[in-house]
């Protein structure tokens, strides 16, 4: 884990101490945009992206995740890295499944942050969407990634017809998603890089509260807004599914776990079931990069063993709406 300091990589932790102890994320380094619009510097083209992800990452599998619902695997190419992220940050290959860098043959993701910006200060996170054509990177906010997945692909896309984002349930999603990410997405990392008591007790605090109003929602309604799966569901579905192998243990949000949870543990195994999302749910990647990667959490690096999951067993919700 570590960073760039004027194009320059330093091995490092988080910066908890000038926050009182909170994890606080930084804002991505890239946001640009695909974009179908005429004159756009980035239009959709086959071939000419590429995405690095790690299948560890909550962020990452929310555009693994749409890349391949909207069956956009033969228009932008992938590369999953190496899980550890560790003194030299994401690696390439060296895991099962993870690829070398097809395009540079570099060792290191960092390396097309400098590509892209010789002086580029930041950190280096998956996803990250690179430019084949201008050699940069558009974009490392997975948010973004996942909103241009959705509509700037046009008919390149095999599913053009699949809307994540409609606009009839526009509002909703936003407000869900504004919510959710700082209780929950974000709130188990807060709790778990937390290094002051209260910093700790508060995103504990965040975390279940939204596990609650989670659970009230989900024991009359089937998805988060309407009657349809959503971009909202699956920027959820990432986290919760992480939650009982490792932010409960590991992040220390062990009030509950979601398998305690009769709504939230069946919506779980609803949407872990819908065809193609089961096989971006690599608990090897996201076992070796918490418990192995995160020494400032988990000095001995030792991973756990457990524990059993249930996620394939009927869900039993096809009656709700
Ligand atoms: N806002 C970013 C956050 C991405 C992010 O923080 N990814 C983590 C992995 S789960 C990462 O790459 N961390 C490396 C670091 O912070 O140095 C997004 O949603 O895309």
């Amino acid at each position: 884990m570590g960073y760039l300091e004027n194009g320059t990589w330093h091995d490092g932790w988080y910066d908890t101490k000038s926050h009182d102890g909170k994890f606080v994320r930084e804002n991505a380094g890239f946001r640009d945009w695909i974009s179908n619009e005429d004159g756009a510097r980035f239009p959709p083209e086959p071939g000419r992206y590429h995405l690095f992800v790690s299948y560890a990452c909550p962020w990452a599998c929310r555009t693994i995740i749409a890349r391949r619902l909207k069956g956009l695997e033969g228009v932008v190419g992938m590369t999953i890295v190496n899980p550890y992220n560790r003194e030299n940050g994401w690696e390439f290959g060296g895991f099962d499944d993870a690829g070398a860098d097809p395009l540079f043959d570099s060792r290191y993701l960092y390396e097309f942050y400098q590509l892209a910006d010789p002086q580029f200060s930041g950190r280096v996170t998956t996803p990250t969407l690179w430019d084949n054509s201008e050699g940069t990177i558009v974009s490392n906010e997975s948010a973004d990634i996942l909103r241009m997945f959705n509509s700037s692909f046009g008919s390149l896309a095999e599913r053009a017809d699949l809307d994540l984002c409609p606009e009839d349930l526009r509002g909703q999603i936003d407000d869900w998603n504004e919510r959710i990410y700082p209780a929950l997405n974000n709130g188990v990392y807060r709790a778990g890089f937390a290094t002051s008591q209260d910093a700790y007790e508060a995103a504990f605090t965040d975390v279940f509260a939204m596990l609650d109003t989670l659970e009230a929602h989900f024991s009359s309604s089937r998805y988060l807004a309407g009657d349809r799966l959503t971009e909202a569901d699956w920027r959820l579905f990432v986290t919760l599914v992480r939650f009982d192998t490792v932010y409960f243990s590991h992040f220390k949000c062990n009030r509950q776990r979601i398998s305690d949870y009769e709504a939230l543990h069946g919506y779980l195994r609803d949407l872990y079931q819908v065809p193609g999302i089961a096989e971006t749910v690599r608990f090897d990647h996201i076992k070796a990069h918490y418990y192995g990667g995160m020494l400032a959490v988990n000095p001995t690096g030792i991973i756990p063993r457990g524990p059993t999951l249930s996620l394939s067993e009927p869900h039993g919700r096809g009656g709700l709406d």
